[in-house]
């Protein structure tokens, strides 16, 4: 029976990047990498949290916008998409090559997980990530236990902030969203999960697109995964 501290909820979305994993050192791997090998220039690693969350279409297209920028030429869509078949190439083979060697897990989010599933509730892990670059990630990391569902970017037809993914995340877990949370780290997932009618949790340490994440409409913000239960329950912001 799902403990009465937790009524109104019978399952929970966990986004992954930003919110379990910190995968900043993996993107700026393999990012440098697939650069190197078209002979672009490198890019900084305080530019890549503000380009992740929407999937790897997104940040390859903003990255090669931004290192063709870099080298001096003017990165109109059409170069961009002469480089783009190349880039995914060899973006994708670094990526599996180094996946979750350059990252890790923030604290509190094992002790979460547990705490939600100790709860009754039923987890799905829903990502802009590659299910592909998910699996593998999560599996690494020794988190893929806690989920009966992994759904990637490329899971889809539309990706977060669509509601199409949470919606259907909830149906493959059988639950209402009204009773779903959707845990995040970004305005990606709350406008995600809002749309679909899901309750919102936000965790602060995330990427969030470099904006300040407190200014995103949410239900609770969290600074640590294992905060979330105890605030939930109390039903503080
Ligand atoms: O954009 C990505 O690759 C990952 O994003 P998400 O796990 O925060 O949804
Ligand atoms: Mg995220």
């Amino acid at each position: 029976m799902t403990a009465p501290v937790l009524q109104g909820l019978d399952a929970a979305i966990i986004d992954l990047d930003g919110t379990m994993v910190d995968t900043l050192g993996d993107f700026a791997q393999a990012l440098g990498a697939m650069l190197d090998d078209l002979g672009l220039p490198a890019i900084e690693p305080a530019f890549i949290a503000q380009m992740v969350g929407k999937g790897s279409e997104h940040l390859l297209r903003s990255v090669l916008n931004h290192a063709l920028t870099q080298a001096g030429q003017a990165p109109d869509a059409s170069k961009i998409e002469a480089f783009y078949p190349n880039a995914w190439e060899r973006y994708q083979q670094h990526y599996l090559a180094i996946n979750g060697r350059h990252s890790s897990v923030y604290p509190g989010v094992r002790q979460g997980l547990m705490a939600l599933r100790g709860a009754g509730l039923r987890l799905a892990c829903l990502t802009n990530k590659p299910t592909s670059f998910a699996l593998p990630l999560l599996r690494a990391k020794g988190l893929d236990g806690f989920f009966e569902h992994v759904f990637g970017g490329d899971a889809f037809e539309r990706k977060k902030p669509d509601p199409l993914p949470v919606l259907k995340t909830c149906a493959a877990l059988g639950t209402l969203p009204a009773r779903t949370l959707m845990v995040g780290d970004s305005s990606n997932d709350a406008a995600a999960a809002r749309a679909a009618g899901c309750p919102v949790a936000l965790v602060t340490y995330g990427y969030n697109h470099g904006q300040p994440v407190r200014a995103v409409d949410a239900d609770c913000y969290v600074d640590a995964l294992h905060e979330l239960m105890p605030k939930w329950v109390c039903g503080l912001r």
